[in-house]
């Protein structure tokens, strides 16, 4: 229901202040309503409100939905007048005519309200009398409704004092709970806190004490306010003086009071209490001083305690690091505390390494298996030992044992890690120098035999779990007693010790070269050859060398002296027996060698010294042989399918003055093994270019390509190709008259440099074979990469082609392959005409073998 009034803003106020609006039904007002009805003889009464868009109908009788808006009409006239205001008869009321012309024949014809007004005058609402017939109100009954209206206005202000006192006794309460709340509040904070809190007259020296302070001083709470002496009598007698000097000194102005004192409780307990105040002025002008007591005895006792560390630890002789305990990866953890003796040891001050890794202590001789070991322990946050390396400001090394431990100062979680070091480079130093007293021989600083042995267990275990073989070379020195005995110790102890040096010399750096004792030595060689032939071989070799390093005279002061050695080899393998049953066979070796004129190699096994003389022998006929020119060549043919002359090999044979003829199996590995190879390949370049050359100019026949062998050795030899280069430009012939035949395994090694090689080679016209294909890795992808003119068929799979289905597959394969890569290709070993016919039905159109004739001599081919 709206108003159609101008809504006055007092009005407004002083309903929401009498809490009338919106306010449930209360009988008081609808007795009043019904009482007004019945004593004007009207169907209708009504109490209503008028707010700022709506009438309340705070109590209505008679009134239908259809009679509002006139009887708000009519209160509103009411309010507007703010004095009584009837209507006898609306419809002959002229200034309502307009309104009720509106509305039709108006249900109400009688109207008579009066305003309720307030104390302060203002016109809040009405109650009214309606009739829907016209009619008189006496005078009498006006006034006695204005009675009723200031009843009703007394019952609504009555109501809103009700109210006010309601509000104000609610908020008392919420001020109370506000109190209480922050009372309970502080005190708690005082006694979580430990701190109490104080208020001194400055007149009476009297204390206002919190509750707090109370408990911190272990004393009952007696009466309101206390005396600064009974405040004293608690204070530890020795800080009296202090505290009132502090107070005083507070008092006056000069500072503020600040102190820490020892307090006594009752019980004899004492405790450390900080003290702080500071004059206060209050309301009246008066001046107190105000201050704290917070019992500070836990945090007091922390405190010495670490105080007391840090000047331990910082006074401890060892060295002491505190790191942050992560990142274990770069840039490493960050130290936060070295001691005084760190700085003394390192030389660096600690204002330069805080912030900083431990890892700038580290050098090129800190032990990276050990760093790697610490680091594990680390990550894991285990306590770790280490005996490591470290390095100073100077950058001197020195030796340090440290123990590391995680360190939780928070929870469980570790975040620092202690170090404590110990200086231990003397130590390290003497247990060098036990050790090489230990385990060398201080004349030659050779290991000794104790050394020696270990390391041959450690060797023989060595070999057998490679399956390979080791050698055991013991070296006397022949006639060095009548050295001894003709120059004095003096000069023997010289040459004991050149000895030392040379034989060094004749041995790898893996070797073990040790001195047994007088002037016996042993050299102990591993990871020697598979084949035992081949190790006694190698073994050979170094013993030679020795014999070879004792040449030269040995430089005894002023004196030149000739010495040779006794050399007894044994060799270990899988099989090996003990340490000292091998120092006994090689032992008897060099009692052999000496029995045999000295100066000598002798090995305990009976066949390995019967293969090795052999060998010896060879390599000896051999170089002379090379010498003497007892090498020879034979030529072999390599035809097509027309029987025309297409190549023609070089085969060299070795015309031995006792032995015969011998062919290239017979000496090839042995001059591979001396390094003669690269001798007898110039030779044997030389002599085909010769060749060559002779038949060129002899012009009675067409020359092909004449193919040499090349071994890995050989072609690999860093010499191999200006040497080829330079044996070619000499003798004049056209490089094309020349094919270098190399096996899978010469070229399948150092596969960049290989190509390059050939290559150049070729780029001079030289050509390429690959001999005997099949038999090795015969890989595709180096076939591609490499430059090669032809490819061999190896005779193996020639020899069975006509029995052997696997072996035709094979060299159709060959064929085939060499069609589509676009090479030559020669098929080797042919020896019958079934053999040619089925490579040729497979494409194959040159073929070299007996067939078609044997190596020979140049003037025979
Ligand atoms: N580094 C060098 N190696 C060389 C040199 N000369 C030869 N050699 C290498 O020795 C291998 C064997 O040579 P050789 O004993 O001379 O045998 C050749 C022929 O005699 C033999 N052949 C030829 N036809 C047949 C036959 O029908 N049947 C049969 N059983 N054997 C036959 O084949 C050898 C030639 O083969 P290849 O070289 O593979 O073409 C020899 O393979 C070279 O590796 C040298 O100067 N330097």
């Amino acid at each position: 229901m709206t108003t159609s009034s101008t809504p006055d803003k007092m009005r407004l106020d002083a309903q929401y202040a009498s809490d009338m609006l919106n306010s449930p039904v209360e009988p008081v007002f609808d007795e009043l309503a019904l009482f007004a009805a019945s004593f004007c003889a009207t169907p209708i009464a009504l109490i209503s409100l008028i707010g700022k868009s709506q009438h309340w109908y705070k109590a209505s009788a008679g009134l239908t939905e259809s009679d509002q808006p006139l009887a708000n009409f009519f209160c509103d006239q009411t309010i507007a007048r703010k004095r009584p205001f009837v209507v006898e008869d609306a419809i002959r009321h002229p200034e309502f005519l307009h309104k009720l012309k509106k509305g039709g024949v108006p249900g109400i014809r009688f109207f008579a309200g009066l305003p309720l007004i307030t104390e302060d005058g203002i016109a809040i609402g009405v109650l009214s009398v309606m009739d829907r017939k016209p009619r008189k109100l006496s005078q009498s009954k006006l006034d006695s409704l204005a009675i009723l209206a200031r009843h009703a206005m007394t019952t609504i202000e009555l109501r809103h004092q009700r109210s006010e006192l309601q509000r104000a006794l609610s908020s008392r309460e919420e001020v109370y709970h506000q109190l209480h709340w922050q009372s309970r509040h502080f005190r708690e904070s005082q006694r979580i806190a430990k701190l109490g809190s104080w208020e001194m007259d400055l007149v009476s020296w009297r204390l206002q004490l919190s509750d707090e302070v109370y408990r911190i001083f272990g004393v009952e709470h007696m009466s309101p306010t206390v005396s600064f002496d009974n405040y004293l009598q608690s204070v530890h007698r020795e800080d009296h003086a202090r505290v009132i000097q502090a107070v005083t000194q507070a008092i006056a102005g000069q500072s503020p009071l600040d102190l820490i004192h020892r307090i006594v409780r009752k019980n004899k307990e004492i405790r450390f209490v900080h003290e702080r105040g500071q004059l206060m002025a209050i309301e009246d002008g008066q001046v107190l001083l105000a201050g704290t007591v917070q019992d500070i005895t836990d945090s007091y006792h922390s405190q010495r305690e670490r105080d007391l560390l840090y000047t331990s630890i910082s006074k401890v002789n060892d060295s002491v690091m505190i790191t942050e305990a992560w990142p274990i990866d770069e840039p490493g953890p960050r130290i936060v505390f070295v001691n005084r003796a760190f700085e003394e040891r390192t030389g660096y001050d600690h204002s330069e390494v805080i912030g900083r890794s431990p890892r700038f202590l580290q050098g090129i001789q800190t032990q990276r298996d050990q760093l790697d070991r610490i680091r594990a322990a680390l990550e894991n946050h285990q306590p770790v030992s280490a005996e490591i390396i470290n390095y100073t400001r100077e950058g001197k090394p020195f030796w340090i044992e440290m123990d590391i431990a995680p360190v939780a100062i928070q929870g469980n979680d570790v975040t620092h890690f202690v170090s404590v070091q110990r200086d231990i480079t003397q130590r390290k130093a003497a247990e060098g120098q036990i050790e090489r007293l230990a385990f060398f021989d201080p004349l030659t600083k050779l290991p000794n035999r104790r050394l020696l042995m270990d390391r041959l267990e450690h060797a023989i275990e060595t070999a057998r779990r490679k399956r390979n073989c080791g050698a055991l070379l013991f070296i006397d020195l022949d006639n060095f007693k009548s050295l001894n005995d003709t120059l004095g110790h003096d000069k023997g102890d010289l040459l004991l010790a050149q000895v030392a040096r040379r034989l060094e010399n004749s041995a790898r750096k893996s070797n073990t070269v040790a001195r047994l004792g007088g002037d016996e030595f042993v050299i102990l060689l591993e990871d020697l050859a598979v084949d035992p032939i081949e190790a006694a071989a190698e073994a050979e070799i170094v013993g030679e060398k020795i014999l070879a390093g004792f040449v030269p005279p040995f430089n005894l002061g002023n004196y030149e002296h000739h010495c040779t050695p006794s050399i007894g080899v044994t060799l270990f393998d899988t099989k090996a027996l003990g340490a000292d049953d091998l120092m006994k066979r090689a032992d008897l070796a060099m009692y052999q060698a000496k029995s045999d004129g000295r100066n000598a190699i002798r090995f305990f096994d009976k066949r390995m010294q019967s293969q090795i003389n052999t060998r010896v022998m060879l390599d000896r006929e051999f170089r002379r042989a090379l010498k003497e020119g007892q090498f020879v060549l034979h030529y072999q043919r390599q035809v097509d399918d027309m029987g025309k002359v297409t190549g023609i090999e070089a085969l060299v044979r070795w015309q031995h003055p006792r032995r015969g003829m011998l062919y290239p199996s017979d000496f090839i590995w042995l001059a591979e093994e001396n390094g003669l190879i690269m001798h007898l390949g110039r030779w044997v370049l030389q002599c085909v270019c010769n060749q060559v050359a002779e038949w060129l100019q002899h012009g009675d026949m067409v020359v092909p390509p004449v193919a040499i062998n090349v071994s890995a050795r050989q072609f690999h030899h860093h010499d191999f190709l200006p040497n080829t280069l330079e044996i070619l430009e000499k003798s004049g012939i056209d490089p094309q008259h020349i094919k270098l035949e190399l096996t899978e395994s010469a070229l399948v090694e150092h596969m960049d440099a290989t190509v390059a090689k050939m290559s150049e080679l070729r780029a001079h016209g030289i050509r390429f074979s690959l001999d005997d294909f099949g038999t090795g890795y015969s890989s595709l992808a180096y076939l591609k990469k490499l430059p090669l003119d032809e490819i061999k068929i190896d005779r193996a799979f020639v020899r069975d082609i006509l029995t052997d289905p696997g072996d035709a597959a094979i060299t159709q394969t060959i064929v085939s392959l060499c069609q589509i890569l676009g090479f030559d290709v020669v098929a080797e070993g042919v020896e019958n005409e079934g053999q040619q016919a089925m490579l040729a039905l497979q494409g194959c159109r040159h073929y070299q073998g007996y067939w078609f004739g044997r190596p020979v001599p140049a003037g025979q081919l």
